[in-house]
């Protein structure tokens, strides 16, 4: 086992105590990749021309099925579960289910969407060979046989669409969907419930409601995407005999943020090493009324591991910072104080430049408490003229609302990466016209423009590269949405940016840590007990990678 396999075990082993991710219960075995609708067709496409039949596959997936829907029923004498079958392979699916499940014994009924005779392909056979098995009885379905159907089932199995669904449920199916929803009754959904879509976790007409969902080779990007992941319940994915070699013909870009994308990049302390090894990372905070932003970011670099971080903020700031921090150096940026001047501004570019000429601090982070406005696009400037890598946040997107080719025009000419941590109303501040589109490709399309790294933030926080690479973040516990919560994050980044870290992984690694550490400062938590909560997650993080290191050896 490598140090990355080694790590990747962390989270699902059940080793992970007090701080055990949401991310755990989706089952992310196999693999951290995510794999859109048309991807996943590939990958079946692919391993049916290498000589496994796709009704192989598919009996794979219904017996996958079968497995969890009787896990899911052992408190029942006599389970009885209720089938519902779309007309594509999602419907195959559940005919392989019901054939199993009526085999081991349970009562099973299926009701169809569609009749018999349009099933197509292995989906066709599936049916025969359910109807063959001394079948599970089937009829159409319709709202007096959904009806009928609820109110006997412990049980109910969505398989109308999956993969295949390529518009919003409306009219009659809708309402369907909208029974199942309020029939009372446990649903497990074959591969996505039915309304979600696979590739963007958009469900405009609505969607089935299901406690349990199982998913075959990889996740897809709809498990982790609100609304879809709404939807899910807990996710398990189901290795149903596609081989992983297919994935270096499909080349997938998108990827669950976990230890698997980031680790190999990620250096822990040595012991001959020096405080500077880790690099010293700068902090520039607002004026006196607003400091308490760019403490908490600060704190958050220090204990992400920066070796010395420095807080530079207006004269006026200075005492009320000192009087906060003791690890953390604080340093005034005196010269122009223009700012204070002009309501309390935060200091101009000159002392900005000045400090940064000290190739020493070889990562900045500006903008949370800072301030709005043309001082600050101009500090924003200075910072990503002098040094080596910026975060930029809050204040120093939303100073650029109406000029952000300039902000995109200084970012291309920044020596290292650029890491952008926009909330949703930032974002659109910046990107108004990719507002709209689905969290994923706003993303990836503000990469791309803006040529920094984009921390899309939200309960499904999506990290993107210029170079097309993205990854969705699924371990945000709720009571991580607090104010400050924001600015601790920026601080991750710049603590990890500081000791050297590739932009994209920094990032990644970054939100996921904060996830992790909003989980062990658990309920009630303040930004305030975040930067602390790092110290487990570093440790265990420590502690896997050493174990992978000795079973290398
Ligand atoms: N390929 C393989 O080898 C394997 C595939 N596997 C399984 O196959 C599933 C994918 O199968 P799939 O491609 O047949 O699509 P599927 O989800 O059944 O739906 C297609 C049908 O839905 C319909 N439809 C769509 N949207 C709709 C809407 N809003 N409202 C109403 N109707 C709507 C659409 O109808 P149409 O657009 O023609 O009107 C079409 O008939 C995948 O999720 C997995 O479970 C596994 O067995 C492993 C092996
Ligand atoms: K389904």
């Amino acid at each position: 086992m490598n140090k990355a396999e080694a790590m990747a075990d962390l989270w699902t082993d059940g080793a992970s105590g007090g701080g055990a991710s949401p991310a755990a219960k989706l089952g992310a075995n196999g693999g951290n990749e995510l794999l859109t609708p048309a991807q996943m067709a590939e990958a079946d496409r692919l391993t049916i021309a290498s000589g496994i039949s796709g009704i192989t596959l598919m009996n794979a997936a219904g017996e996958a099925v079968a497995n969890a829907a009787q896990s899911m029923l052992t408190a029942t004498d006599l389970p009885n579960v209720l089938i519902l079958c779309g007309p594509g392979y999602n419907g195959g699916d559940g005919f392989v289910a019901a054939r199993l499940l009526h085999q081991r014994g349970l009562e099973v009924k299926t009701l169809l969407l569609k009749k018999p005779g349009s099933l197509k392909g292995d989906a066709a056979l599936a049916f025969e060979e359910m109807r063959e098995a001394g079948a599970p009885t089937w009829q159409a379905l319709t709202p007096a046989s959904l009806k009928k159907g609820l109110s006997e089932a412990d049980l109910v199995i969505d398989a109308l669409f999956g993969a295949g669904l390529d518009r919003p449920l409306e009219g009659g199916m809708a309402k369907l969907a909208e029974m199942v929803n309020a029939g009372g009754v446990p649903v497990l959904a074959v591969d996505l419930p039915s309304g979600v879509n696979g590739a963007d976790g958009s469900a405009g007409g609505g969607a089935i409601q299901a406690a349990r969902s199982v998913t075959f080779f990889r996740l897809k990007p709809g498990h982790l995407l609100f609304p879809g992941r709404s939807y899910c319940g807990e996710v398990d994915c189901a290795q149903i005999g596609i081989r992983p070699a297919v994935l270096e013909e499909i080349v997938p870009e998108l990827t669950l943020n976990d230890d698997r994308l980031w680790c190999s990049h990620w250096q822990e302390p040595v012991v001959s090493g020096h405080k500077y090894d880790r690099g010293h990372a700068v902090v520039f905070g607002g004026p006196m009324h607003s400091t308490g932003a760019a403490r908490l970011a600060a704190e958050a670099a220090l204990r992400a591991g920066a070796g010395l971080v420095t807080l530079a903020c207006p004269p006026s700031a200075l005492m009320v910072n000192a009087c906060h921090l003791t690890a953390i150096m604080v340093h005034p940026l005196r010269k122009g104080e223009a700012g204070e001047a002009e309501g309390e501004e935060a200091g101009s570019a000159g002392p900005i430049r000045d400090l940064l000429s000290d190739k020493r601090l070889n990562a900045a982070l500006i903008g949370p408490g800072f301030g709005v406005g043309p001082q600050t696009r101009e500090c924003v400037m200075a910072v990503l003229g002098s040094v080596e890598t910026a975060v930029l946040d809050a204040d120093a997107l939303t100073s650029y609302s109406s000029s952000p080719e300039a902000l995109f025009f200084a970012i291309a000419g920044c020596r290292g990466s650029v890491v952008m941590t926009p909330h949703a109303g930032e974002f659109r501040r910046l990107f108004p016209d990719l507002f709209s589109l689905d969290k994923l490709s706003a993303a990836r399309q503000a990469a791309q423009r803006s040529g920094a790294v984009v921390v899309l933030k939200g309960a499904d926080t999506v990290i993107a590269a210029p170079d097309g690479r993205a990854a969705i973040n699924s371990n945000a516990p709720a009571w991580l949405a607090t104010a400050g919560s924001g600015d601790v994050l920026g601080g991750i980044v710049l603590g990890l940016l500081a000791q050297g870290m590739p932009g994209y992984e920094a990032a990644a690694m970054a939100v996921w840590m904060h996830g992790e550490a909003g989980s062990e400062a658990g309920p009630g938590l303040t930004a305030e007990d975040l930067p602390a909560s790092l110290r487990p997650v570093i440790r265990r993080l420590v502690e896997k990678a050493g174990q992978g290191r000795k079973e290398i050896r």
